[in-house]
């Protein structure tokens, strides 16, 4: 089983990928960047607020799953600025809680659209 998540409780995807796909346990969710899903505009160009919106952004994809946060088994968070690692990490631990996904976070040259943050996820059905 492969089937596409589509959702407008996150943004609508930039390019040529879905926001997120089934394929039976496990649902991969595509990187997020902190879009308003109402506008596909830019939340803030503060990174605490892009951080926020780039969590409610997968929270959208794995409601429409009928999941929450708790299934979240790896993330990988990519940022503008590694100066940027203990804001993300307060915003990203407000929305979870232990025991906590398994994860990366990488500063990278550059994110779509100039975002300061983007986060991916890999989530399961059964914890
Ligand atoms: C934003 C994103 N996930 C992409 O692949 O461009």
């Amino acid at each position: 089983m492969f089937k596409p998540i589509a959702t407008d409780k996150a943004p609508a995807a930039i390019g040529p990928y879905s926001q997120a796909v089934d394929v039976g346990d496990v649902i991969y969710i595509s990187g997020q960047i902190p879009l308003d899903p109402s506008t596909q505009e830019f939340v803030s160009d503060d990174v605490k607020e892009q951080a926020q919106q780039v969590m409610k952004n997968l929270g959208g994809i794995l409601e429409e799953a009928g999941l929450d946060y708790s299934h979240i088994a790896k993330a990988n968070i990519y940022l503008d600025s590694m100066d940027d690692f203990a804001v993300v990490n307060e915003v990203y631990a407000s929305f979870l809680s232990e025991p906590y996904p398994a994860r990366a976070a990488v500063e990278v040259g550059k994110l779509p659209k100039g975002a300061k943050v983007e986060i991916e996820a890999i989530a399961v059905k059964e914890k």
